[in-house]
């Protein structure tokens, strides 16, 4: 009897925190029909119960995939993030399973720039205050701290995907536009990058951070650099709560050095609507604070949620790992009727060709191969005959340095 891969209807996807429907139609359109959509993030022990015979796990930015997840993850092929920070999965633990992560770089940049543009010029006018007064029956008509955004110096400090889409935007309405990254990068339309982040911090009068999380960007903006920036400057931070140091900012607020503040993550965030947000900056003046929403926008969840997905079912489907953000990127065009081995190891010397001295020794021909590695893990996708016994795979799967072996059966995909 021809083999067959785990059918799809057995293939059992959990998607998290209101990933949108679009990622679940993807799902049942490609055939995959097991599918657990949550509205909410969960907590690591029920995460770690919950994952145990899940395939493919789909989540936003709340939930913590730990090393600790990841060992209860027995089935786990591969992770889906439906944002663009993956901070929140332990790449390492993933990557040493031999578990491709995959996100979303550019869905949601449009919603964040349009979000931090929109902020700039009300933190300009001093609108939160003069909306909050006039909520409670006070009229704050006065020209005093308002300004035009034309002319103003708009200093970006990661030029990334949101960065330089934001620095277009802000262009387009009269802002001057510079910079700063730690890579040197061409600017768009008249925008200048600036030598250090010093001196953009001096020069501009609104400061708006759009850096991932890294070791090198905890806590990028505190005292010191507050004490940097113009006096009545504007700080926003729509990129994680790591990178400012927010009783920092407070005082800055407080004291008057600075004319307002957005921002949209923090360092610790409430798990659930359920749970109070508790922060230094509640309360205070011409401060708009968000719930990290800078890509909730309808638009672009539903591209996420399309994104992913297909990178989960292309991987699940063929072994593509084009865009991982841990894994050797590989994709082998297919080789119709011939049967295709995944094969995941340990980055060292000697295991390619021991792979192919098993395929030699059981008489497996083969149609088509691809390698490729990063400093830790190796992946060769193999496209076979198919006349072989289970005996060759298991001396696959006994080959030194072996993390993980898939078969796709040609007939559909994907086992184990
Ligand atoms: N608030 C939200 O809802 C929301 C939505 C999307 C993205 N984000 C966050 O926004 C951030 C930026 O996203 P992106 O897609 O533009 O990322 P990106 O990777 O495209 O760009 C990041 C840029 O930061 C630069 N950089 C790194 N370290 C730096 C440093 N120390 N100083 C200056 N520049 C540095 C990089 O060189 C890169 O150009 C990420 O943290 C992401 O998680 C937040
Ligand atoms: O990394 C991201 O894309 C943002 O932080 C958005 O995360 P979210 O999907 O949890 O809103």
């Amino acid at each position: 009897m021809a083999k067959k891969s785990l059918e799809k209807s057995k293939i059992k996807i959990l998607l998290l925190e209101g990933v949108h429907q679009s990622a679940v139609d993807s799902f049942l359109n490609a055939g995959y029909t097991n599918i657990e959509h949550l509205a909410t993030s969960l907590d690591e022990e029920s995460l770690i119960e919950r994952i145990r015979d899940v395939h493919f796990v789909g989540l936003r930015s709340r939930t913590q995939l730990t090393e600790r997840v990841f060992a209860a993850a027995e089935k786990l092929s591969a992770v889906g993030c439906f944002c663009i920070g993956t901070n929140q999965v332990d790449l390492e633990a993933a990557l040493s399973r031999g578990i491709p992560v995959f996100n979303a770089p550019y869905s949601n940049t449009r919603s964040v720039a349009e979000l931090v543009l929109a902020e700039a010029i009300m933190l300009l006018r001093g609108i939160p205050e003069k909306s909050a007064r006039a909520h409670q029956g006070e009229w704050l008509k006065t020209a005093k701290n308002s300004h035009e955004a034309r002319g103003k110096t708009l200093g970006i400090i990661g030029y990334g995907n949101i960065g330089a889409q934001l620095s277009v935007l802000a262009e387009s309405l009269g802002f001057n536009v510079i910079y700063y990254d730690v890579v040197t990068k061409l600017g768009m339309g008249n925008a200048s990058q600036v030598g250090s982040m010093e001196e953009l911090l001096a020069r501009a009068d609104i400061v708006t951070l759009h850096v991932p999380d890294l070791p090198s960007t905890r806590w990028l903006i505190g005292k010191e650099q507050i004490a940097l920036m113009k006096d009545d400057g504007i700080l926003i931070n729509a990129s994680r709560g790591s990178v400012v140091v927010i009783d920092d900012l407070a005082e800055g607020l407080r004291e008057g050095k600075l004319l307002g503040a957005a921002i949209d993550v923090f360092p610790v965030e409430p798990k659930g609507a359920d749970e109070e947000f508790t922060s230094p900056l509640r309360g205070l003046h011409n401060v708009i604070l968000t719930p990290h929403i800078g890509g909730s926008t309808l638009e672009a969840q539903e591209n996420i949620g399309v994104e992913v997905a297909e990178k989960l079912i292309t991987y699940s489907d063929n072994g593509t790992t084009i865009t991982s953000v841990n894994f050797p990127e590989v994709a082998l065009p297919a080789h119709p009727d011939k049967h295709r081995l995944l094969h995941i190891h340990d980055n060292v010397p000697g295991v390619l060709s021991e792979i192919n001295r098993v395929l030699s020794e059981n008489d497996i021909n083969i149609s088509g191969q691809y390698l490729q590695t990063n400093e830790k893990v190796g992946y060769v996708v193999v496209d076979v005959d198919k006349a072989y016994g289970p005996q060759a795979l298991e001396a696959l799967r006994q080959v030194e340095h072996t993390l993980r072996l898939r078969v796709l059966y040609s007939e559909t995909s994907f086992q184990d």
